[in-house]
C-alpha cells in the first residue's frame, strides 16, 4: 500500500524509475509519502520534488558514452569552426559574394529567362479561351507581350485607325521594297486594315469594321517577342502577298474568297511562334509535339491559335460568310498555314511543278497549290526585300536559330549545323538557302506568275550574288587568316625548337592557340592540318565536313519528321527530298558542292539509318565533347551580352520600333569605344568561367553520372528530362563555377596564378565586343561588297531593279503616313529617320559573334585539345577553400591588379567581380 502511495506521487510528478522524489509540507517539513498522509488544503498544500538522479553511472554509461567528454569535444569542434571561419581567406567571402550575384542574376535577368530556371510554369492557351489546365510548352523559354505594351499598341492604334493611308504609302505598300523598320505596330495594324478595305473585302463579306480592328489587335496580341517569329515578321509576309495579289491581279484571276483566304492566312500564320522551330519542338518532346504527334507541331498550334481567335463573336471577321463559304475558308487558312513547314518544302514544290507544266487558274487542286507556294514564298522573301531592310532580318533570324542551338546544346539534343553560331555564317547561310531552297520555288512560281519576275525573282537573284562574294571574300579572308597564323607557328618553332615529344599528338593537342573567336580554339596541329587540306585535294574529308555544314533547314527539318510520318516506307518518285533535288536542279549556286557517292546515300537514306556507324559516332562524339564548352561558352556569352545590356542605354524590349533606335545607338557606342585598330586580336589570358563537373544526374541515380559513351540518344533525351534543372539553385550546385585563366593559353605549362598576372586582359564583356569586331573585319561581314550609295546616303545593292530602286525614306513618302491625321513629333508616335538614317549601324539584336566554319573534324580537334587542357589545370584541384587562389578573383575597386579596372567598364559591378 506504501508503494502503491509512493508510485502515486512519483506518476503524478513525472518521475522516472531511478528518480528521487521528496514530498514536504507546508511549512517546509519532509514528510513520507504514506496512505496514512493528512489530507491538506488549498492554504496548507503539500510539495513534490523530483530529484534527477546523475546519469554517469546509469545507461549512457553502459553504453561507453561519456557526456563531459562529449561536451567538451563539442566546444573544441566549435572554437575549431570559429578559427577556421576568422583564417578564410577574404576571396573566399568574395566568392560567395559573386556566387550571390550570379544567382540573383539568373533569378532577375530576364532576357536569361530562356534558360527557363524560373519561367517553368502553367502559361495560358493564347487565343483567349482561358484554358489554364495544363502548360502547353514544356519549356516555356519565350515571351509573352506584356499587357501593358499590348495596351499601349492597340490604344494608339485606335486613335489613328479612322485615318486614311497616304497615296504614296498606298503605292509602296504594294512594292518589296516597302520599309517595315520605319513603322510602329499601332501603324502597322492601320497598314494591315488598309489592306482588307483596299480589297474591297470588308463590303464583299460583310465584315464590321470594329470587328475587323478587334480581330487584327488579338492578333497583334498573340505574337510574342521573339527574335524573327514576331508580329513585324507575319506584317511582311502579309504585305508581300499583298503586293503580289495587287502586281498579279489575283482577285480576278482566283477569286475574292481566295484572296481573303489567303491574306488572312498570312497574318495568322506564325501565331504564338515561341521562337524554336520544329526540329526543336519534336527533339525536345516538347507538349506541342506530343499534342500534334510530331507533325507540323508549330504550324497545327498557329492554325489553332487562329481559329481559337475567329472563335469570339467580337473577332470573328467571317461572323457573316455563310456555312459554305466559312467551310472553305477555314480549308484554306488549314491548308496554307500548314504548308508553310519546311519539312514539306520539297513535298509541295514538286506537285507544283507537276501542275504548273499545263497551270489551270480553274482547276481546283492547281489553285490550292498555287495558294501553298504563294504563302511559302511570301514567307522567305526577305531577300527580295532591299539590304538594309532584308539585312536586319537576317540578324532576327539568325539570333532565333542561335538562340535555339544554344538550347539544344544545353540540353544535350541534336543541333542542326545551320544553326549553329559556330557553323554558320550570314553569307554561307544565305547561299545555301537562296541556292537550295528558295530561288528554286521563286523559279517554279515565276513560271505560273511571270508578272513576279521582276518584283521579286531579279531581286532574290542579286541577292544570291551578293551573299557568293561576300562568301567568297569571306572565306578567302579567313583563309589568309589561317595561313598567317599557320606561317607564325611555323616561324616560332624555327626560332625556338621545341623539345621533340615522343607523342606528337600530345604535343599539339596540348599547344592552344585562339583564333579570332573568343570562344572558338584551334591547336596548331589542325590549323595546320587545315591549311595542308586547303593545298592539296583530300576530297574525302572535305565531302563529309560540308556536306553536314550545307545542311539546309528543308534537309534537316525533312529528316527529322519524315522517318515518323512516312511509315509506309513507300518514297514516290516524285517527292524527292532536298538532296536528290539538288542533283537535278539545274540552277545551282557556287556554294553547291559535288556529294561524293557515299555521303549522297547517306542522305537518301531516312535519319535512323541513314549515317554509317562510323561518321555518326564521329559526329556524336564531337558533339558531346564540345558540349562541355559550349556550355562554358553559352554562359559566358548571356553573361556578357547581359553586361552589355545594362551598358547600352535602356535595354530594348525586343521588336519595338521605338528601342530599336535606342539599341542600336546603344551598342553600337559600345562596339565603337572598345575597336582600336591596335587592338590585339589574340589575348594571351582572360578570365571567364569554368562550368566543369557537372553534377546532373543522369537515369535514377543522381550520384553517379554516367559516361557519354554508355548514353543512347533516347537515354540521353529521357535522362535529360529526368535532370532537368529545377531551378536556379539547382542550377547552381549543378555545376561548380570557377573563375580563372582559361582557353588562349600559350603556354601549356604556366600555372593559373602565373598566367592570370602575365597582362592585363579584357573583361568577359570587352573580350565579347572584341571578338564581334574583330571577326566582322576578318570576315567581311561589314564591308560594303556590291553596294551602291543612294541618294540619301543608304547602301543598296547594285543592280537595283526600278521599283526597288524608289525612293523608300519616310521622309520622303512613307513617312507621310497618314492624310487625314496630323502626327505630333511631340508625342513620338514615330521617329522613322532615326531607323533609316542609320541602316549600316542598325541591329535589332545585340550582335552574335558569328565564327569561322569548323568541321567536325576540327571540332574534335579542338575539343581534345581543350579537353587535356581543362584537365591539366583543373580537374585536380580540390574545393576546399584553403585550395582557392588568389588570382582567380580580383575585386573591381583593386586598382593595382589591372584588370579591376578594366572591369568596371563592363558597368556591372556583380559581373566584373564574377568575370
Ligand atoms: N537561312 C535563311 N533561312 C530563312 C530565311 N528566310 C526564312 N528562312 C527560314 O525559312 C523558314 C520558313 O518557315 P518559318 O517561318 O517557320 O522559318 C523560316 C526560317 O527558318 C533566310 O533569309 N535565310
Ligand atoms: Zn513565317
Amino acid at each position: 500500500m506504501k508503494e502503491k502511495a509512493g508510485e502515486l506521487f512519483r506518476s503524478a510528478g513525472g518521475a522516472g524509475p531511478g528518480d528521487v522524489i521528496k514530498l514536504y509540507s507546508s511549512e517546509g517539513q519532509l514528510v513520507n509519502a504514506t496512505p496514512d498522509l493528512p489530507p491538506n488544503t488549498p492554504s496548507t498544500p503539500y510539495t513534490l520534488h523530483v530529484v534527477a538522479t546523475p546519469c554517469n553511472g546509469n545507461k549512457l554509461n553502459r553504453l561507453g558514452i561519456d557526456l563531459m567528454d562529449l561536451e567538451h569535444r563539442l566546444c573544441e569542434v566549435e572554437r575549431s569552426v570559429a578559427a577556421l571561419r576568422a583564417d578564410l581567406p577574404p576571396v573566399v567571402e568574395e566568392l560567395r559574394r559573386a556566387v550571390d550575384a550570379f544567382k540573383l542574376k539568373l533569378e532577375t535577368t530576364e532576357h536569361l529567362s530562356w534558360l527557363g530556371f524560373y519561367k517553368d510554369g502553367v502559361e495560358e492557351w493564347p487565343g483567349g479561351r482561358g484554358e489554364t489546365t495544363h502548360p502547353y510548352w514544356k519549356h516555356v523559354h519565350y515571351r509573352r507581350k506584356a499587357e501593358q505594351e499590348v495596351a499601349s499598341v492597340v490604344s494608339r492604334f485606335r486613335q489613328i485607325c479612322d485615318g486614311v493611308v497616304s497615296n504614296e504609302t498606298q503605292e509602296l505598300l504594294r512594292l518589296p521594297s516597302f520599309n517595315n523598320w520605319a513603322w510602329e505596330e499601332s501603324e502597322i495594324l492601320l497598314l494591315l486594315q488598309h489592306m482588307y478595305s483596299d480589297l474591297g473585302l470588308p463590303s464583299k463579306f460583310g465584315i464590321e469594321t470594329e470587328v475587323l480592328r478587334a480581330f487584327l489587335c488579338r492578333v497583334y496580341h498573340c505574337y510574342n517577342q521573339v527574335p524573327f517569329h514576331n508580329f513585324q515578321h507575319a506584317f511582311c509576309v502579309t504585305q508581300m502577298m499583298y503586293g503580289m495579289i495587287c502586281k498579279c491581279g489575283l482577285q480576278e484571276r482566283l477569286g475574292d474568297l481566295d484572296v481573303l483566304t489567303l491574306l488572312t492566312s498570312c497574318i495568322c500564320h506564325d501565331l504564338d511562334h515561341p521562337g524554336f522551330n520544329n526540329i526543336y519542338q519534336i527533339n525536345a518532346k516538347t507538349e506541342l509535339a506530343l499534342r500534334y504527334n510530331d507533325i507540323s507541331p508549330l504550324e497545327n498550334h498557329h492554325c489553332s491559335v487562329a481559329f481559337s481567335v475567329l472563335e469570339q463573336p467580337e473577332c470573328n471577321i467571317f461572323r457573316n460568310v455563310s456555312t459554305e463559304d466559312y467551310k472553305k475558308i477555314r480549308e484554306g487558312m488549314i491548308r496554307c498555314i500548314l504548308a508553310t513547314d519546311m519539312a514539306r518544302h520539297n513535298e509541295i514544290l514538286s506537285d507544283f511543278r507537276d501542275a504548273m507544266e499545263e497551270f489551270d487558274f480553274k482547276n481546283r487542286a492547281h489553285v490550292n497549290l498555287l495558294s501553298m507556294v504563294l504563302i511559302k514564298v511570301a514567307d522567305i522573301s526577305n531577300e527580295a526585300r532591299p539590304l538594309d531592310i532584308a539585312e536586319p532580318w537576317l540578324e532576327c533570324l539568325m539570333q532565333e536559330f542561335f538562340n535555339q542551338s544554344d538550347l539544344e546544346k544545353l540540353e544535350g539534343l541534336p543541333v542542326s549545323p545551320f544553326m549553329d553560331r559556330e557553323k554558320v555564317t550570314k553569307p554561307s547561310s544565305q547561299c545555301s538557302f537562296i541556292g537550295f531552297v528558295l530561288l528554286p520555288l521563286f523559279e517554279a512560281l515565276g513560271k505560273v506568275l511571270p508578272e513576279l519576275d521582276e518584283l521579286i525573282l531579279q531581286p532574290v537573284r542579286f541577292a544570291l550574288d551578293h551573299y557568293r562574294r561576300l562568301n567568297e571574300t569571306t572565306k578567302k579572308a579567313s583563309e589568309e587568316i589561317e595561313a598567317s597564323q599557320v606561317a607564325e607557328v611555323l616561324e616560332e618553332e624555327k626560332e625556338e625548337p621545341r623539345p621533340v615529344s615522343r607523342n606528337s599528338q600530345e604535343t599539339n593537342k596540348r599547344v592552344v592557340h585562339k583564333t579570332e573567336s573568343s570562344y572558338s580554339i584551334v591547336s596548331r596541329a589542325s590549323s595546320r592540318a587545315s591549311m595542308i587540306r586547303s593545298s592539296t585535294i583530300d576530297y574525302g574529308d572535305r565531302e563529309m565536313d560540308e556536306v553536314d555544314q550545307t545542311e539546309t533547314e528543308v534537309d534537316v527539318s525533312e529528316r527529322t519528321s519524315r522517318f515518323k510520318i512516312a511509315t509506309d516506307g513507300y518514297k514516290s518518285p516524285s517527292r524527292r527530298n532536298s538532296s536528290e533535288r539538288r542533283s537535278s536542279v539545274g540552277n545551282r549556286s557556287s556554294c553547291e558542292r559535288t556529294i561524293s557517292p557515299k555521303s549522297l546515300e547517306d542522305r537518301l537514306l531516312p535519319h535512323a539509318e541513314a549515317r554509317t556507324e562510323d561518321s555518326e559516332s564521329l559526329h556524336e562524339k564531337c558533339e558531346k565533347e564540345m558540349s562541355l564548352f559550349s556550355r562554358l561558352r553559352i554562359f559566358s556569352e548571356r553573361l556578357a551580352s547581359c553586361d552589355r545590356e545594362k551598358s547600352v542605354n535602356g535595354s530594348a524590349s525586343l521588336g519595338k520600333g521605338s528601342t530599336r533606335c535606342k539599341q542600336s545607338g546603344g551598342l553600337q557606342g559600345v562596339l565603337k569605344r572598345t575597336r582600336s585598330k591596335s587592338e590585339p586580336t589574340k589575348f594571351r589570358s582572360h578570365r571567364t568561367f569554368h562550368i566543369s563537373r557537372p553534377k546532373i544526374s543522369f537515369g535514377n541515380n543522381p550520384q553517379k553520372p554516367k559516361s557519354d559513351e554508355n548514353v543512347n540518344d533516347n537515354e540521353m533525351t529521357t535522362n535529360r528530362e529526368k535532370s532537368k534543372v529545377e531551378s536556379s539553385d539547382d542550377f547552381l550546385s549543378a555545376f561548380e563555377i570557377k573563375t580563372s585563366t582559361s582557353f588562349d593559353i600559350l603556354e601549356p605549362k604556366k600555372t593559373l596564378s602565373e598566367l592570370s598576372d602575365a597582362q592585363p586582359s579584357p573583361t568577359l564583356s570587352e573580350k565579347c565586343v572584341l571578338s564581334s569586331n574583330s571577326i566582322l573585319q576578318h570576315k567581311g561581314c561589314s564591308l560594303s561588297l556590291d553596294r551602291l550609295p543612294s541618294k540619301n546616303g543608304r547602301s543598296r545593292r547594285s543592280g537595283m531593279t526600278g521599283t526597288q530602286a524608289m525612293d523608300n525614306t519616310p521622309g520622303s513618302s512613307e513617312g507621310d503616313l497618314l492624310t487625314g491625321i496630323k502626327k505630333s513629333e511631340a508625342d513620338g508616335v514615330t521617329q522613322p529617320q532615326q531607323v533609316l538614317s542609320q541602316p549600316r549601324s542598325f541591329r535589332p539584336f545585340e550582335k552574335s559573334p558569328l565564327t569561322l566554319q569548323d568541321s567536325p573534324k576540327n571540332m574534335k580537334k579542338k575539343s581534345e585539345s581543350a579537353r587535356t587542357l581543362l584537365l591539366k589545370s583543373f580537374s585536380f584541384r580540390k574545393k576546399s577553400p584553403t585550395n582557392v587562389e588568389a588570382p582567380l578573383i580580383r575585386h573591381k575597386n583593386n586598382s593595382s591588379q589591372g584588370q579591376g579596372s578594366q572591369c568596371k567598364q563592363g558597368n556591372t559591378p556583380e559581373l566584373s567581380t564574377v568575370c
